[in-house]
């Protein structure tokens, strides 16, 4: 949606304000970056983790968007993000409820597809990696299975070297991390990160296009408080719905699905999530998404066969598919 649409739904000259896991240098940044043209009116502040970018949206009133990273075209589910929602559905006290429909405070209005290209990052340019008895790699836990065969391939070239992974709250923190790490004698921090992150910290490249699949992308959901106004957009609409079912039995999941076949809905994801409803384990929270097409659907009927079969059903957002999803 462009800066201009927005300052409508908004009003002219009020700056919007969107969070996303910073610092800045982050591909969550990048995201955001994206979603609102580059626009210098909008005010893009950064938070340190997924939660907060969820929880600062739903409690503090000026802020208007929030971008969080939602799955990765490589290592699948970005988990901080999918048991957010999960548990918006299923855990939080005093739901919102109409029957087995939860009605979240949040909802989804938007996706960014981002280009992920992990770089090594070192304070120094060359750095001799197998004149080191360790090495402490420091970025994002979502980033190790992106990069997999890289690290492999560092260990094959530097057999008498150890390499540490070092979790980071993101990829641009990772950075600043190793800026700051006393040196240790036989010991060197180095990230990954993007480009942008090394830039911003004056930090060098060491190796580009580190990723073990091209073409990695990041797939991002923008969220809003819901203000129940459905902004309408041309392009094909998707919606995504979370859901329990109220039978175990064999086809529960099956009769769900079975609602979109018979409206002739077509389902573009599936994943799941594990929730413990009481001492009951191997529960699933169903995460599915699906077309929207209006045109003259009796999408009452369909809430009503799911409000029938689901325990607890969630309907996240109708947003428009961005283009970048058939890139
Ligand atoms: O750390 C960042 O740069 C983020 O934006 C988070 C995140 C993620 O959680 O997946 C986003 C894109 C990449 O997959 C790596 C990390």
């Amino acid at each position: 949606m462009s800066f201009q649409r927005l300052t409508r739904v908004f009003g002219w000259g009020k700056m919007v304000k969107a969070l996303y896991l910073g610092p800045p240098g982050t591909y969550s940044h990048q995201a955001a970056l994206q979603q609102f043209d580059y626009s210098n009116e909008v005010e893009y502040i950064p938070t340190s983790s997924i939660p907060e970018c969820i929880q600062k949206l739903e409690t503090d009133k000026s802020i208007d968007y929030s971008v969080i990273p939602l799955e990765n075209s490589t290592n699948g589910q970005v988990v901080f993000s999918y048991d957010l929602l999960r548990d918006r559905m299923v855990h939080e006290e005093g739901l919102n409820r109409q029957g087995n429909r939860v009605i979240p405070t949040l909802e989804v209005v938007g996706e960014q597809y981002v280009s992920i290209a992990h770089c090594l990052i070192a304070t120094e340019p060359k750095p001799a990696l197998g004149d080191f008895s360790r090495v402490q790699i420091y970025s994002h836990p979502q980033v190790w299975g992106q990069v997999s065969s890289y690290l492999q391939q560092l260990q094959s070239k530097f057999p008498n070297t150890t390499f540490e992974k070092i979790d980071s709250s993101s990829t641009s923190e990772a950075v600043r991390r190793i800026l700051n790490c006393e040196s240790k004698r036989g010991i060197i921090d180095v990230a990954i990160a993007g480009e942008v992150a090394a830039k911003l910290n004056k930090c060098s490249v060491v190796d580009t296009g580190i990723n073990d699949v091209k073409g990695n992308t990041t797939r991002f959901l923008i969220l809003q408080r819901r203000n129940h106004r459905q902004i309408v957009s041309q392009s094909p609409k998707v919606s995504l719905m979370t859901f329990t079912t109220k039978q175990d039995d064999p086809g529960s999941l099956v009769d769900v699905l079975t609602i979109l076949k018979t409206h002739g809905v077509n389902m573009c994801s599936i994943n799941s999530r594990p929730y413990n409803r009481g001492k009951q384990k191997w529960q699933y929270v169903f995460f599915i998404e699906y077309y929207y097409q209006n045109e003259g659907h009796d999408w009452d009927v369909f809430y009503q066969e799911l409000e029938n079969l689901c325990s607890e059903w969630c309907l996240w957002g109708i947003f428009p598919r961005n283009a970048n999803y058939y890139a």
